[in-house]
């Protein structure tokens, strides 16, 4: 008789108790495809490094800076043996000869097409320039892949709350409107003000709890 063990994880992640796990330039090196995974996209400057910092209140855990095309590996964090964030690196003007963009580009695509665990992606737009191609790229390429895609718009600090609130509700419009709207969500995120960390909590919780596959005895 085949006997499924109630899945006996907390509803909750410790995000606070998360490990630098290792970095990888590419698929081949990255961790063993197993458990759940969420990546963290967006252009180079977006604030990818910035907002897992916020989320786990370590901020010296992804290395940050004004520098665009920081982060140039996949680095991978560990909130247990099965659960793990990546922070992806960006896409966009970062400093770098041409060809090494064509490389990276190469790697990141294989990673998000071919990686079995990921559950989700977590999509990184500056409220002052959302949508560019980068993104509405992504957003395709995600949405044809099932794939679902959380949206921060980040750096809302520096908008007033009123535009910062009528441009989610544009970049909510423009999704419809392209049907890029399936499985797709969309929150306002700031890491200075640590504002959105609750939201963003929640769907990385829905992500990486309920969508890790209970474990499963026979006797
Ligand atoms: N005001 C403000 N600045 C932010 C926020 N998030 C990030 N920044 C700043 O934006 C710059 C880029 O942030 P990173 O987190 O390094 O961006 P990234 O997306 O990881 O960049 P790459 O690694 O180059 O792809 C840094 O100078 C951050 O301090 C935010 O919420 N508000
Ligand atoms: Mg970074």
């Amino acid at each position: 008789m085949s006997i499924v063990k109630l899945n006996a994880q907390p509803q909750k992640l410790n995000y606070r108790a998360i490990r630098f796990l290792t970095s990888a330039p590419t698929l081949a090196e990255c961790p063993e495809d197993s458990g759940a995974e969420v990546a963290f996209a967006g252009r180079s400057n977006a604030g990818k490094s910035s907002a897992i910092n916020a989320l786990t209140g370590n901020s010296k855990l992804a290395r940050t800076s004004k520098t665009p095309g920081r982060t140039q590996l996949i680095n991978f964090f560990s909130l247990s043996e099965q659960q793990r964030l990546v922070d992806l690196p960006g896409y966009g003007y970062a400093k770098v000869a041409r060809v090494m963009k064509d490389e990276w580009q190469r790697h990141l695509a294989a990673y998000l097409e071919q990686r079995q665990c990921l559950r989700g992606l977590v999509l990184l737009m500056d409220i002052r320039q959302p949508l560019k191609e980068f993104d509405l790229h992504m957003l395709t390429w995600a949405v044809e892949a099932g794939l679902p895609v959380h949206c921060l718009l980040t750096k809302a600090d520096k908008l007033k709350h009123g535009p910062a609130n009528n441009i989610r509700f544009a970049v909510e419009k423009a999704l419809r409107e392209q049907g890029l709207d399936r499985e797709v969500t969309l929150q306002l995120f700031s890491s200075t003000r640590k504002t959105g960390i609750d939201t963003l909590e929640r769907k990385l919780n829905e992500w990486l709890i309920s969508r890790t596959e209970p474990s499963a005895t026979s006797s």
